[in-house]
């Protein structure tokens, strides 16, 4: 299988706090991964080393064989921990900026996710409230004909109700034969949609395994497992 994501030896610190050890994984292009971990363990490190928002200390990351930069981010469509749009702008002028900016954003599918996940397209971001402004910002990154999906804690702040429907936006929308990568600490509600599993600990990765190999060998549900060997 060839992988979209080869990451090897890769350390990280800030300051004196390492918060990436030694880190080497390999993810197989067209599968959907979980970056499985307790707050504070490396997932959002781990991501933004990815999408060349820190410098690595040691080791090298590829994306489809190149180093992260101004030509990976053309094929990664990344969704960030924190909110980060505009304020003051509508939700039609996101979309529209969107479009400019991305020459694989979609417009026509991000104005039927934006009526199919209830959001008014005249609504100002800033009168939005998290969840909402949550649930735009994963439309205008599922929107994009991205090789590679990177989302860090796609559910953070989305009601129960709303996580399935988050969800299935996920999985119906992303492009054929593309990778998601997304990282989350709510392992029980992900899991029906994940193929592998990596579990990061303390900046280590502990586990890179088969979503239903595991569940096969264990007999139980990943997030059981999951709190049963690592005290969750
Ligand atoms: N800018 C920073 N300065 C100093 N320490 C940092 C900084 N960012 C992260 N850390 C530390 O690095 C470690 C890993 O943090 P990281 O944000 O990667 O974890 P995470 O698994 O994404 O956590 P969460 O689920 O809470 O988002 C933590 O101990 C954190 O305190």
């Amino acid at each position: 299988m060839t992988s979209i994501v080869e990451v090897r030896h890769v350390s990280k610190s800030y300051g004196n706090k390492q918060a990436l050890k030694d880190v080497s994984l390999s993810i197989p292009a067209g599968r959907i991964v979980g970056l499985i971990g307790k707050n504070g363990m490396g997932k959002t490190t781990l991501i933004k080393l990815i999408n060349d928002l820190l410098t690595i200390d040691e080791g090298e990351i590829r994306i489809d064989g190149q180093t992260p930069g101004t030509a990976t981010k053309q094929i990664v469509s990344y969704l960030p921990e924190r909110t980060y749009l505009d304020r003051g702008m509508k939700v039609k002028d996101v979309v529209r900026y969107f479009a400019d900016f991305y020459s694989d954003f979609d417009t026509e599918k991000a104005n039927r996710l934006i009526k199919e996940l209830g959001l008014d397209d005249k609504m100002k971001i800033g009168t939005m409230s998290k969840g909402m402004q949550e649930k735009l910002q994963l439309i205008l990154v599922m929107a994009r004909k991205a090789k590679l999906y990177i989302l860090d804690e796609p559910l953070g702040g989305v009601d129960p109700a709303t996580r399935d429907y988050i969800l299935d936006t996920i999985l119906s929308n992303f492009a054929q034969g593309a990778t998601v990568v997304l990282s989350t600490h709510l392992i029980a509600d992900i899991e029906r949609i994940l193929d592998e599993v990596i579990i990061i600990e303390d900046g280590e990765i502990k586990q890179h395994v088969d979503a239903d190999t595991l569940r096969g060998e264990q007999n139980c549900s990943i997030d059981e497992y999951f709190r049963r060997t690592y005290k969750w």
